[in-house]
């Protein structure tokens, strides 16, 4: 890819998380406005392996992925994609040494609290999806408190998934649907992709499926993320670590996408 080409748009670092009037004519070159992808997923990999190879503690490595954060979301808020969602902690991370489960957690607070803050403040939605029952009172109060504040905002929409595993949300469906069945508020016939769609974590109200979903790292997987909602995703997959995956490498991703579906069906 010719990084003359992928130029982040307005370069500034302090531009507002939605500042659509100025969106079409600051288009990074070759990305089309009717390309871009509704919804992308992140699954963010290789955080410890860059601490690593800079010599310090791997767990070093979640505060440099939570800072690429902001400037990644602040191109995807310039680009107007409508909801950006990222794996940040899975039912299998908990087998982590517990003073990385314990930093990480750190973050995520140090994620919803000041990152959730701004992303409210220039309009944006922030949302936690995942068994929330096992995390501590403090991540839940943090969780609840950022989703109520942001619930009406109508910039991209930020989901974070945490203590998150696609194959518990599809058993929660199933069984919260086999309830029903059992007490006849609706028929076993009746189940369609619609009605198990709205079971799921994501039934929010407007919520389109991942149609990009990058992972960083060289990991050529998909790891449990939102597996029935992945049914049609393109995959997206880079070598990079998460903490070097910047505004441009997202724009690297965005053409490689726009590449493969110039052709709308
Ligand atoms: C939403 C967001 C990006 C938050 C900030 C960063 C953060 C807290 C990420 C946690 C997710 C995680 C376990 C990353 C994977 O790196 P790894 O530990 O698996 O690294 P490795 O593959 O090198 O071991």
């Amino acid at each position: 890819m010719n990084s003359e080409k992928t130029r982040v748009p307005s370069a500034n670092g302090d531009a507002a998380l939605n500042d659509k009037e100025n969106m079409s004519k600051e288009l990074p070159a070759g990305l089309k406005e009717e390309l871009m992808p509704k919804h992308i997923a992140m699954i963010v990999d290789g955080n410890r392996r860059w601490a690593v190879n800079k010599g310090l503690p791997g767990m070093f490595g979640h505060n440099a992925g939570r800072t690429i954060l902001m400037p990644l979301l602040r191109l995807c808020s310039q680009l107007q994609i409508k909801v950006v969602s990222f794996f940040v902690f899975s039912t299998e991370n908990w087998r982590r040494p517990t003073e990385e489960v314990d930093f990480l957690m750190k973050v995520v607070e140090d994620l919803l609290r000041i990152d959730g803050e701004e992303l409210h403040s220039h309009g944006c939605r922030v949302s936690v999806m995942g068994d929330k029952t096992k995390l501590s009172e403090t991540l839940q109060k943090l969780s609840a408190e950022i989703e109520e504040k942001s619930r009406a905002n109508s910039g991209t929409h930020i989901i974070f998934a945490v203590n998150y595993s696609g194959k518990h949300d599809i058993i929660r469906a199933c069984r919260s649907l086999a309830t029903q069945v059992k007490d006849g508020v609706i028929l076993s016939n009746q189940i369609n992709e619609t009605i198990f769609a709205q079971e799921l974590y994501t039934k929010f109200v407007d919520f389109p499926c991942p149609d990009l979903v990058i992972r960083t790292s060289g990991e050529i997987r998909i790891s449990n993320f939102m597996l029935w909602q992945m049914a049609y995703s393109n995959l997206y997959f880079t070598k990079k670590y998460f903490p070097d995956f910047g505004p441009n490498d997202l724009i690297e991703a965005l053409l490689a996408f726009q590449g493969q579906n110039d052709v709308l069906c």
